[in-house]
């Protein structure tokens, strides 16, 4: 099969790779001009604009987009539609949210399928988990590109209709919050506790046999090792958490369905409260306890 993609940062690359290690051959195309080169160099064939990458994708065009969620996926759509037809079949592999790609399925020419991603640039190596919603003609055409750029024919399947693969790898963020959250906080009780403890040898014990051994359990032993030391284990790591729109959108759906899940919107609230400098809940706590109790107020130096 001849895949385009669109999008060759991070995840496109390795998209990229996988597919033609598959034994198919690629068509590439980014802004950034470097990222084609780097795709051309892996044997892909570049392209230097959207119009040179439909030429270049012949009458049935089979197109995996890669590129941030948002306006970048709005911006390439627009772009493309004119050149596609029913036929036609567009992925969208990134973090778009699930409301959005339903909208996007019924506006597109060709075939949408929405493919949420999982493994990260580690994904490389083992192949991606992929979460896919949309016709079911247009997943079962995509299957051999599937297979290459999963783990194999078990890391991928159709969840159901449009927005069913961004719905469930939305989800699997809140699950991924939650997670750090707990893992955070178990270590955070064992570096604080009363106990003279080694975070890594305590992670890399776990990993070896124990209930909890994980994934995020190896990532947290490689931070310890690569960050700290026994007496610091995160070195100079900062109590600063980014991103979190995946988070949100998985809270405000559990509103939306009256579904209560408090451990994944906890774990989004301390990543919002990572961002705060003195929080203001807590200043007027203080401050309360004085107007209640005249309990001793402490205050900025
Ligand atoms: N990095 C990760 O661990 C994961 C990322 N994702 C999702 O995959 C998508 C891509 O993520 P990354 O590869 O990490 O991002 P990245 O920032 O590494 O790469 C994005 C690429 O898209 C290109 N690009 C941006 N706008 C473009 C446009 N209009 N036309 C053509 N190219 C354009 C950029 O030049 C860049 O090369 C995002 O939606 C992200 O949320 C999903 C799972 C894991
Ligand atoms: O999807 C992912 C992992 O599964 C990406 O790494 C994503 O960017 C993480 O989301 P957030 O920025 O909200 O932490």
């Amino acid at each position: 099969m001849q895949l385009g993609v669109i999008g060759l940062g991070r995840m496109g690359q390795i998209v990229v790779d996988r597919t033609l290690d598959g034994g198919h051959d690629v068509v590439a195309f980014d802004l950034d001009d470097d990222a084609v080169a780097t795709a051309a160099d892996a044997g892909a064939t570049p392209a230097d604009s959207i119009g040179d990458f439909v030429e270049q994708l012949g009458a049935e065009k089979r197109i995996w987009l890669m590129v941030p969620a948002g306006k970048a996926v709005d911006a390439t759509l627009d772009d493309l539609d004119p050149h596609l037809n029913d036929e036609d079949i567009v992925v969208d592999g990134g973090n778009s949210k699930f409301q959005r790609s339903v909208e996007r399925a019924e506006a597109c020419s060709a075939a949408y399928l929405d493919c949420g991603t999982s493994g990260g640039p580690a994904g490389a190596e083992v192949g991606f988990s992929l979460m896919i919603g949309g016709p079911a003609w247009a997943y079962d055409e995509m299957t051999p590109v599937f297979d290459a750029v999963a783990t194999g024919p078990d890391g991928h399947d159709r969840m159901g209709e449009s927005g069913a693969g961004h719905y469930v790898k939305m989800v699997h963020n809140g699950v991924e919050y939650a997670l750090m959250q707990t893992y955070g906080e178990g270590f955070e009780l064992l570096a604080n506790g009363r106990y003279d403890l080694d975070m890594e040898t305590i992670a890399r014990t776990w990993n070896n046999g124990a209930v909890i051994r994980s994934w995020l359990l190896e990532l947290c032993e490689e931070a310890f090792r690569e960050e700290g030391t026994p007496e610091d284990p995160l070195g100079d790591v900062a109590d600063h958490i980014a991103g979190g729109s995946t988070g949100t959108w998985t809270v405000e759906e559990s509103l939306e369905q009256e579904v209560p899940i408090p451990l994944i919107y906890q774990a989004l609230a301390e990543r919002f409260d990572s961002r705060n400098e003195g929080r203001f809940s807590r200043r007027l706590a203080n401050r309360l306890r004085y107007g209640f109790g005249r309990h001793h107020i402490a205050r900025n130096e």
